[in-house]
């Protein structure tokens, strides 16, 4: 089993390829959902993955639909600035997965309406709209691996 973070609809090639470094460092299976804002051969995104690649397990989909569908026997949460349920308060297992919104538009709001009681934010200051994609899918899979004791790490 692992750890699993989604990304819907990446814009940004450094984002994804920084969570794809993270993924290799911690055993974190990493979803993209297309369409993407990059190709998958851009050299910003090979780039922020460094020479990791070979080390990330990834899987490309069509749609979050086609995700649920293929993993639904897992559990899924939702990184979105819009809720008030603080991440830490959750009780992470190992297979669960992770959600993460495009940069400019975060989560559909249909997708966050329909998953509330799932749905996390990391705590911000009023002066600022959100955190870096990248920044809050590290901060999100290591607080569920800190819960895990850092399972299959060292
Ligand atoms: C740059 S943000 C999207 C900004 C968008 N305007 C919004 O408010 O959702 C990209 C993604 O990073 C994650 N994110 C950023 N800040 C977050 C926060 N404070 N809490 C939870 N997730 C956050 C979310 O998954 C979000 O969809």
């Amino acid at each position: 089993m692992a750890l699993h973070i989604v990304l819907v609809e990446p814009e940004i090639p450094a984002n994804t390829g920084n969570i794809a470094r993270t993924c290799a460092a911690t055993g974190t299976h990493l979803h993209l959902v297309r369409p993407l804002g990059f190709k998958t051969d851009d050299s910003t995104l090979k780039r922020a993955g460094l020479d990791y690649w070979h080390a990330v397990n990834i899987e490309y989909h069509d749609s979050f639909e086609e995700v649920q569908k293929t993993y639904s026997d897992h559990r899924f949460f939702f990184a979105t600035t819009k809720v008030k349920n603080r991440y830490s308060d959750f009780q992470f297992q190992d297979g669960d997965f992770l959600v993460f919104g495009k940069e400019t538009k975060g989560l559909p709001p249909e997708l966050i309406a329909a998953n509330a009681d799932t749905a996390m934010r990391l705590p911000m200051s009023d002066d600022v709209r959100s955190l870096n994609l990248s920044n809050s899918a590290a901060i999100i899979v290591y607080e569920a691996l800190r819960q895990l004791n850092f399972l299959h790490l060292d």
